[in-house]
């Protein structure tokens, strides 16, 4: 089976480490910032970051639109904590004018665990990840408040949904690109090798 390429949304955020992460998950990963190189993507990865900046950014760049729409038609995607919240269908403590792709049916807090805790690492338990607990990065986090039926919850942590998973769309509010271990990478080049067959 060839090797998929799987893009990560370059407008901002933590780029580089999903890149490396990508590569050592066995794909072929490269920065994406327009619609041709979206174009060109099997699936795509949206990093950490800020994402009431990334939802600027995707407005000036002429990225909304075309997301929307790769989005829709079943491209594979996974969404790391700012990129979590952009694939939610509804943001609460969003910025008033935040725009989100959509994909999963759930309800985001931004900043959830932020107000309780700016950052701090525990051991989750991920449904689909072999070979024990994932260490979870969690960085001024969302946590996923309500999920619809077609949602799968992979994880929670302290009672709080905080991986989800529905048809192509993956996301976490932790960082696993920023641990040295890929297997959740591993898990979403899958996807994308699933889908390409
Ligand atoms: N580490 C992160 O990606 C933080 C997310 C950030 N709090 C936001 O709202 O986008």
């Amino acid at each position: 089976m060839s090797t998929p390429t799987i893009g990560v949304l370059a407008l901002q955020g933590d780029v580089r480490e999903h890149l490396v992460a990508l590569a050592a998950a066995d794909a072929v990963a490269r920065p994406v910032r327009r619609p041709e190189e979206l174009a060109e993507v099997d699936g795509l990865v949206i990093p950490g970051g800020e994402s009431t900046t990334m939802s600027k950014l995707a407005v000036a760049f002429g990225m909304l639109q075309p997301l929307r729409e790769r989005v829709r038609a079943g491209m594979p995607v996974y969404g790391t904590c700012a990129g979590m919240i952009m694939l939610a269908d509804k943001i609460l403590d969003g910025r008033e004018d935040q725009e989100t792709l959509g994909g999963i049916d759930m309800i985001v807090r931004r900043n959830a665990f932020g107000r309780q805790n700016e950052s701090f690492e525990a051991s989750i338990e991920m449904d689909g990840i072999e070979g024990g607990p994932v260490e979870g990065v969690f960085i001024r986090a969302p946590w996923v408040e309500s999920t619809g039926a077609r949602t799968e919850v992979l994880a929670t942590y302290d009672g709080h949904t905080v991986a989800v998973r529905q048809a192509n769309v993956l996301a976490t509010s932790f960082h696993p690109e920023l641990t040295g271990d890929h297997r959740v990478h591993g898990l979403f080049v899958e996807m994308v090798r699933a889908a390409q067959s």
